[in-house]
């Protein structure tokens, strides 16, 4: 049987499903390290340009498996046959012929989110973007691998990169995502340390702010600027306190108060952030939002569903992973008129009194999590979907090498 792939992608759509204007060019940045190669002339960047390549599968390859529909409840192991290869397809630049004029004065950069897990970082970025590109929750280390939004503004294209939280790693997980954001912050034009106003500067945050110093100070000498995030959350007293805490560990930062969810101060931060960025022509084409694969996007708002109302260590044992998705063949084999995808999502927990937490009485809580997560899919594809999701053990996955490879860390 071949193995299938996803549906065409559609560059720039965000998580809630909407999409920007389409853009004229065909240009597409590789998501390959931080950098995207320069549509127009890729000076500033490193990499030799890629040759001109049809778009990539936004779908990662997987392993054909027969249409199911409700939860498996065998207890397996993760092996070499049931995790596909990690999911993140390489992309490749497709150059336009006619690029459009840049305007005199035009800039464009990376800015990097960093904080301890749960700082906000997430929901600011969705805020600046004006859309949704990454999931968020309220547990800890909700994101995983970095994501990028664009802001796409008359002078300027700035690419948001949110990274996973900074903390003192417990497993390997835990390091493989510290060093993600550590070699992701050495790239960036500007660094955005998000602290959150309902919490006191702590360890953690002196401790980011040291990884912090070596970029500021060094060669690149990389602006920092303190976002205090959530300042909805705290009295006007106690913000100006936090304020004055946050200028001791950051002095001669611009420091920044901002609250994301009520909307407050987005545009300030937006302004500082653009100020630092080098000129340069834009890297993505108007109207992407994201650059995250679309089984990436899918597996994520599986994952955010599954978060839901768990608790303890649960969030952090859970990953997700799209195993197939694919065109639902109409019954004379061709195709069906609404599109229908066919979508099978594995989901790995580390224990089996984890896996019946996930499944609940009698496929209870998984039949709610495939309800939410699949009206996130339908908005985000446009057709509707038939989602297969499927729980299984990958003890302890991350501390295992082997399986942390397999599930694309
Ligand atoms: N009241 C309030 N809550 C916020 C604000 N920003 C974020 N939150 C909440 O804080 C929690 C964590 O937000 P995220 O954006 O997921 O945090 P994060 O820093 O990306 O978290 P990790 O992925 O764990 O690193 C969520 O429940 C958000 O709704 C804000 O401005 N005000």
């Amino acid at each position: 049987m071949p193995r299938r792939r996803g549906p065409p992608g559609p560059g720039g759509r965000a998580l809630d499903g909407r999409r920007a204007p389409a853009a004229d060019d065909a240009r597409r940045p590789a998501p390959a390290g931080l950098r995207p190669r320069r549509a127009g002339g890729g000076a500033r960047h490193v990499r030799p340009p890629a040759p001109a390549a049809p778009r990539v599968p936004r779908a990662a390859p997987v392993s054909p498996r027969p249409p199911s529909g409700g939860p498996d409840d065998r207890a397996d192991d993760l092996d070499d046959d049931d995790v596909p290869p990690p999911g993140v397809p390489a992309s490749a630049v497709v150059t336009g012929s006619s690029l459009p004029a840049v305007p005199e004065g035009y800039r464009s950069g990376f800015a990097c989110f960093v904080g301890r897990p749960n700082a906000g970082k997430s929901t600011l970025t969705n805020a600046l973007v004006g859309t949704k590109v990454a999931i968020t929750s309220s547990r800890p280390q909700t994101t995983r691998h970095t994501v990028r939004g664009i802001l796409h503004r008359p002078q300027a294209q700035l690419v948001l990169v949110d990274t996973p939280g900074l903390h003192r790693p417990r497993t390997l997980l835990g390091q493989r995502l510290n060093d993600l954001v550590l070699a992701t912050l050495a790239e960036v034009d500007v660094i955005g340390f998000c602290l959150p106003a309902d919490q006191p500067v702590g360890p953690g945050d002196r401790w980011i702010a040291a990884q912090l110093q070596p970029l500021s100070e060094g060669r690149r000498g990389t602006p920092v600027v303190a976002v205090v995030t959530k300042t909805d959350l705290v009295t006007r007293d106690r913000l100006a306190q936090h304020l004055v805490e946050v200028a001791e560990l950051l002095p001669g930062a611009d420091v920044v108060p901002v609250s994301a969810t009520g909307g407050q101060q987005v545009d300030v931060v937006e302004e500082v952030l653009l100020g630092h960025l080098p000129e340069g022509p834009p890297m993505y084409p108007d109207g992407e939002l994201t650059d995250e694969p679309e089984a990436v996007m899918v597996a994520e708002l599986v994952r955010e569903a599954a978060l839901e109302g768990v608790r303890d260590e649960l969030p952090h044992s859970l990953a997700v992973v799209v195993e197939e998705m694919g065109p639902r063949p109409a019954a004379d084999g061709g195709e069906r008129a609404d599109g229908m995808l066919d979508v099978h999502v594995q989901l790995f927990v580390e224990r089996d009194s984890q896996k019946g937490i996930v499944i609940g009485k009698g496929g209870s809580r998984l039949r709610e999590v495939g309800t939410q997560a699949r009206a996130g899919i339908e908005a985000l594809l446009g057709v509707p979907v038939f989602l297969d999701l499927r729980v299984k053990v990958a003890k302890d996955w991350q501390r295992d090498p082997r399986k942390l490879q397999r599930l694309g860390f």
